[in-house]
């Protein structure tokens, strides 16, 4: 006889998304299973979660900068489990690897078969695959227990050049694994290795690597350009069979790099898990890591010429899950509230009234733009508009105080060309935050990209009273960094009813809505304006699709 105990859950406590999924997810405790297997179980309520979860199949690094540690360590840290099977044991710290151990193939295929069997990972990450034998097992138990995604990281030599797979392997890899791979990721090196080893010098040359990858059979191909020396900036190539993709990023100085490819690999994984596309799943990986080196710049760990980085830094980014935080939709941009306290003076509100308003009547982000606020006063009130918009599900912004937004975990953070650097935001408030800057040139804009911004705010479009001594740059000057652009623009500046039109109607596919201080806030009812505006910009996009 079965018995079931009812489930006691206080859904108050978590945010509605949370709460519906952990509801999916509940199963009811089987008293009798307990019993009969003798297991003493407090007689707790309980639910149950299904958490996003990476196999990495890879060698142990007993310094922890790479491999199976570095693995562990990025899923942690992106809010994965990860699970693990050994392939070999390698003696190895900052000067290099001094040992190698290699798992005997039976008991690789032992690990494999315990995890995928029971515990049914959603994507399989692959390292170092030291031997032709331990890659036909995996691609054999592949087969057997198949999974969401597979993420290949060709690992072939350390980074201290130390060789941790033969060039034995390549044959197995193009005719075994490559065929299965969503993701391969080689670095130079093994993109020209896998190509029987072309010189590799330029973007161009990288393009073309990643495209011959392809065609033996990875889905998507990342070639990573960090040892480019051609480039000052990094460049990776992402190739998905149709288009091309580049990501670029300031190379940060650094000696703690090890570790890097294992850990843009498993991120990569550790997203695909959390179920975002690929494209996103690169984008997001590639920050994290870049963030991460950023952070960790300067720890001292070991005496040699490359040491580890810090993986947890001393990020939040799985509370902001639990907070019902979202990553950011350029969507979001459509109708931007600017709050202004002389306005809300003016006018008798609050800003929490205002805010209020603001997103009843539509607004899809705010910015708090409290420019003489006391710290006390903003980082309270900043609270109440948390609380407000976390209610509608919109992003809330902070206008150039990031030490505010981490006070009160919001959103994201607004800065212009003489604020805090977009870097040393992004340093601070991690790679899941929103980071909007100003920008009024095309050069600006390409800044902004590379510091690891999420969108521009560019004005002003017409000309306004609300912010003093603002150059104003046109329809023109708007449109020029919306042509430059690689990130989403919101217009700003003199912008209201009467307006917004023709900014919505430049037929630019990166601007993406049009920020608002005075054609809200300066009005009788914040609530109609809004409602009103956003008709408006609705309207001139099904104006503009229809075109
Ligand atoms: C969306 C948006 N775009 C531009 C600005 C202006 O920011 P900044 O140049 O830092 O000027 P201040 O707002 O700080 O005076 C903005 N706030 N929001
Ligand atoms: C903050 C800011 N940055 C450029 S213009 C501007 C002010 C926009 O205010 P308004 O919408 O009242 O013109
Ligand atoms: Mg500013």
């Amino acid at each position: 006889m079965g018995y079931t105990c009812t489930l006691v859950y206080n859904f108050s406590l978590l945010p509605s998304r949370l709460a519906t999924s952990t509801f999916q997810n509940a199963r009811v405790l089987n008293l009798e299973a307990v019993q009969r297997e003798e297991i003493s179980r407090p007689l707790v309520t309980m639910s149950q979660i299904r958490i996003p979860h990476v196999l990495t199949v890879a060698g142990s690094d007993s310094g922890a900068g790479a491999g199976i540690q570095a693995d562990l360590k990025a899923c942690a840290a992106r809010g994965v489990y990860c699970s693990t099977v050994i392939t070999a044991v390698t003696a190895q710290n900052t000067v290099g690897v001094q040992g190698v151990n290699i798992v005997p193939e039976d008991f690789v295929r032992e690990q494999l078969g315990s995890v995928l069997s029971d515990m049914h990972p959603d994507v399989v990450k692959t390292g170092m695959l030291p031997s032709t034998g331990i890659v036909k097992i995996l691609s054999q138990s592949l087969r057997e227990f198949p999974v969401r995604a597979l993420v290949v990281d060709p690992v072939m030599v350390s980074t201290s050049g130390d060789v941790l797979a033969g060039p034995s392997i390549l044959d197995s890899f193009r005719e075994e694994l490559l065929p299965m791979a969503d993701i391969v990721t080689p670095n130079l090196k093994e993109a020209s290795a896998l190509l029987g080893g072309i010189p590799l010098e330029t973007v161009a040359d990288m393009r073309s690597a990643a495209k011959s990858i392809h065609d033996i059979g990875a889905r998507n191909v990342l070639v990573k350009g960090g040892d480019l020396a051609a480039s000052s900036d990094a460049v990776d190539v992402l190739f998905d069979g149709k288009d091309f993709y580049e990501f670029r990023s300031s190379r940060i100085k650094t000696r703690n790099t090890h570790g890097t490819g294992c850990t843009l690999a498993s991120s990569i994984a550790a997203e695909l898990a959390r179920g975002s596309s690929l494209f996103f799943a690169v984008k997001t990986a590639k920050r994290y890591v870049e963030t991460a080196l950023d952070y960790s710049k300067d720890i001292l760990i070991g005496n040699g010429c490359q040491g580890p980085f810090d993986h947890m830094m001393k990020l939040k980014n799985n509370d902001m899950k639990l907070s019902g935080h979202r990553p950011f939709d350029p969507n979001d941009l459509l109708l931007y509230a600017v709050t202004d306290p002389r306005m809300n003076k003016k006018w008798g509100r609050s800003i929490t009234d205002a805010v209020k308003a603001a997103v009843e009547g539509g607004a899809t982000i705010v910015q708090l733009r409290e420019k003489d606020a006391d710290t006390r006063d903003f980082l309270e009130a900043a609270k109440s508009c948390l609380e407000i918009c976390r209610r509608h599900g919109v992003p809330l912004l902070i206008n150039d105080r990031a030490d505010i937004a981490l006070a009160c975990d919001a959103d994201g953070v607004h800065v212009g060309q003489s604020d805090m650097p977009a870097r040393v935001v992004r340093t601070l408030l991690g790679p899941d935050k929103i980071i909007g800057v100003s920008c009024k040139t095309p050069k600006q804009a390409q800044v902004a990209w590379i510091e690891g911004a999420d969108y521009i705010g560019c004005g002003g479009v017409y000309p306004t009273n609300t912010k003093e001594n603002n150059i104003t740059v046109g329809l023109d000057g708007l449109k020029n960094v919306c042509l430059a652009s690689k990130l989403p623009v919101v217009a700003i500046g003199g912008i209201g009813i009467s307006n917004a039109q023709p900014v919505m109607e430049l037929g630019v596919p990166s601007l993406k809505g049009v920020a608002v201080v005075s054609a809200l806030f300066d009005r009788e009812s914040v609530l109609r304006e809004t409602q009103n505006l956003r008709r408006v910009l609705l309207d001139s996009i099904t104006t503009a699709t229809a075109k």
